[in-house]
């Protein structure tokens, strides 16, 4: 491999990180669920390290912090791209955004109960 082949590879590699920290940046400024999740994570994490929860805890809560974000990034992506396709009310854009949006929901259903079965039986 040549030494300018290389540093292409490098420079694409950079930039794919910088468009997606920007994603994650566009996200947080322009969401209101994310920003509600910001906060709520950071509660979670604070309670977490108040009440000296376990590693084996931490990944759990980790897990449903992150997947959290993750799931609500990509329904963000995807209510875009619908309305970048259509302006119109259309049975699947309709369908689209529902599901997407159900798939945020099961996903928080877990965070919840993760938070619940973690934190409950320390605070009562
Ligand atoms: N193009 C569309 N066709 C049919 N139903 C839609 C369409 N866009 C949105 N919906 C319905 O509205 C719900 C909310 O969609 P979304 O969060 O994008 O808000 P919106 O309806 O576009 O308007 P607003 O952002 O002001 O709430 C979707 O889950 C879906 O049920």
């Amino acid at each position: 491999m040549g030494l300018q082949e290389n540093s292409n590879r490098n420079s694409s590699l950079v930039k794919s990180f910088g468009v997606a920290f920007y994603g994650i940046y566009t996200a947080a400024r322009t969401e209101r669920n994310i920003k509600i999740h910001l906060v709520i994570s950071t509660i979670t994490l604070l309670f977490g390290w108040k009440l000296a929860i376990s590693p084996v805890e931490w990944l759990f809560i980790l897990t449903a912090i992150s997947g959290t974000f993750t799931l609500e990034m990509v329904n963000s992506a995807i209510e875009r791209t619908v309305d970048l396709i259509t302006k119109e009310r259309h049975p699947l854009a309709k369908q689209a955004k529902d599901i997407a949006a159900g798939a945020v929901l099961v996903y928080s259903l877990f965070s919840v109960i993760v938070g619940a079965v973690i934190f409950l039986p320390k605070m009562f």
